[in-house]
């Protein structure tokens, strides 16, 4: 199911990406000039590559003062890329034993923690002091640990805290990517989670509506924990105030609905998703009092029409879900489903985000290949998709997150 021309936008006799011209015309200099420019650029390059392999440079750099400072930050970078798994499990361990529930109450030393969390002394210290060093936790007087500013953080957000405790589904899918990225790993443990693309990258002929109850609780769950930090994001980006009717396409346990009912009261809202979720949403909806003014509905956006007539769609953490094919036949069904002059509103994380590049090229880019189906994708190459769906007038509305998702909309004529 996974098509080979993801990233480069060309799939399907779409429109030549943004920025797809002759280097020379880039440039806009005349093609000898610019012919010169890209050589000279090409031989720096390989200049400082060979220097920065060498070790006697690398050594003279960390003893030349003006250079040291660079030298030890490069190293750092390095070295903190050799670590991240051990920094990850750190956190996840803190997570999984408590540890910071636990601090919070009050500062307590690793004697105290070790009997609590069921570790010897010892390895409570151990754990303690990598986590004083992460910044997850503080040492406090008299021996005593309190949380640190990132553990205090991770401890203020039950959304943060899921995230991390299922972190080990992507960790073992992890051991090695090499056969993922071969397309050759098979059932992985986050492709049966995310049941939706385990069907993707196995199965594709298995119905959305044969998705039972159980393989969508655990993953809606996660979502609804986690989706209070979107909806903040977004409801602070966008003005949902100036519509009459949302429809929030693979909307989950109708949270984001919800979140955004409190700074619109007078919009209608509906959620679409697969049969089993649109059961929990319409649940939900029901116990947060909003049935008068909002409803669930089920369906597979891969093959049903999406409910007609709402003047603003919603695709919130769904479009990088998915691969190139599945996304062109969405963007299309919610421009057919979009009353005229209405908005579709895309908000994720994505590619290429300045500040947070590693989320969403890194991080994203493997977690949703160990899932099994979509990529994260940039702005320029999500325009592409919604121009070639019909779609106009493509703006970013600025969040004060864009690590955890941005915002794009834009208008059917
Ligand atoms: C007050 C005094 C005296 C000093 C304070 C000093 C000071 C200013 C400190 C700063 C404190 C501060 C404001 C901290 C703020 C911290 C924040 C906002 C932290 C936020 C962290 C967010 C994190 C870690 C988010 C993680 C999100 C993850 C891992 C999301 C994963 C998403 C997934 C897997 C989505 C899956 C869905 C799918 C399948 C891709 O569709
Ligand atoms: C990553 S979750 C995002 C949920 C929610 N929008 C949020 O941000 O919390 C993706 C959602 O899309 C739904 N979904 C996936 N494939 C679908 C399909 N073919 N038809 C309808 N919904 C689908 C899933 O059931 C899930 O609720």
């Amino acid at each position: 199911m996974r098509d080979g021309n993801q990233g480069t936008g060309k799939a399907d006799g779409a429109p030549a990406p943004v920025g797809d011209a002759a280097p020379e015309r880039a440039f806009g200099a005349a093609p000898g000039v610019a012919g010169r420019g890209v050589r000279l650029r090409a031989w720096l390059w390989r200049l400082r590559d060979r220097l920065v392999a060498s070790r006697t440079f690398r050594n003279a750099a960390a003893s030349f003062p003006l250079t040291r400072p660079m030298a030890r930050r490069n190293a750092r970078a390095l070295f903190d890329l050799c670590a991240g798994f051990v920094y990850s499990q750190v956190l996840a361990t803190c997570v999984r034993l408590d540890v910071f529930a636990l601090l919070a109450e009050r500062p307590r030393t690793a004697a105290e923690i070790g009997a609590l969390t069921g570790l010897p002394e010892s390895g409570a210290d151990r754990l303690l002091a990598a986590a004083v060093s992460l910044r997850l936790v503080d040492r406090r007087p008299g021996g005593r640990y309190g949380l640190g500013v990132l553990g205090a953080a991770v401890h203020g957000d039950p959304g943060i805290r899921a995230m991390i405790a299922h972190h080990h589904l992507l960790y073992d899918d992890l051991a090695d990517p090499v056969p993922l990225l071969k397309g050759e790993a098979g059932q992985t443990r986050l492709g049966a989670y995310w049941a939706y693309a385990g069907r993707a990258a196995g199965d594709a002929d298995v119905p959305g509506a044969a998705i039972g109850a159980d393989a969508v609780d655990a993953y809606s769950a996660l979502m609804a924990a986690s989706q209070a930090m979107v909806v903040d994001e977004v409801v602070a980006a966008y003005p949902f105030r100036r519509h009459r009717h949302l429809l929030d396409v693979g909307g989950g346990d109708a949270r984001f609905v919800a979140g955004v009912s409190a700074v619109a009261p007078a919009l209608r809202l509906t959620v679409f998703d697969l049969p089993a979720v649109a059961e929990r949403a319409q649940a939900a909806l029901d116990r947060a009092g909003l049935a008068r003014r909002a409803d669930a509905v089920g369906g597979d956006f891969t093959v049903d029409a999406l409910p007609a007539g709402a003047d603003l769609i919603s695709l919130v953490r769904i479009v990088h879900d998915h691969d190139e094919p599945v996304v062109r036949a969405l963007l299309s069904r919610a421009h057919d489903a979009l009353a005229s002059g209405g908005t579709l509103l895309i908000a994720e994380p994505m590619a290429e985000t300045p500040g947070a590049e590693p989320v969403g090229d890194a991080y994203f880019g493997f977690y949703l290949l160990a899932m099994g189906s979509g990529r994260p994708r940039s702005r320029a190459h999500l325009t592409r998709l919604l121009e070639a769906a019909g779609f106009t007038d493509v703006r970013e509305h600025s969040t004060r997150q864009p690590m955890i998702v941005r915002v794009l909309s834009a208008r059917k004529q």
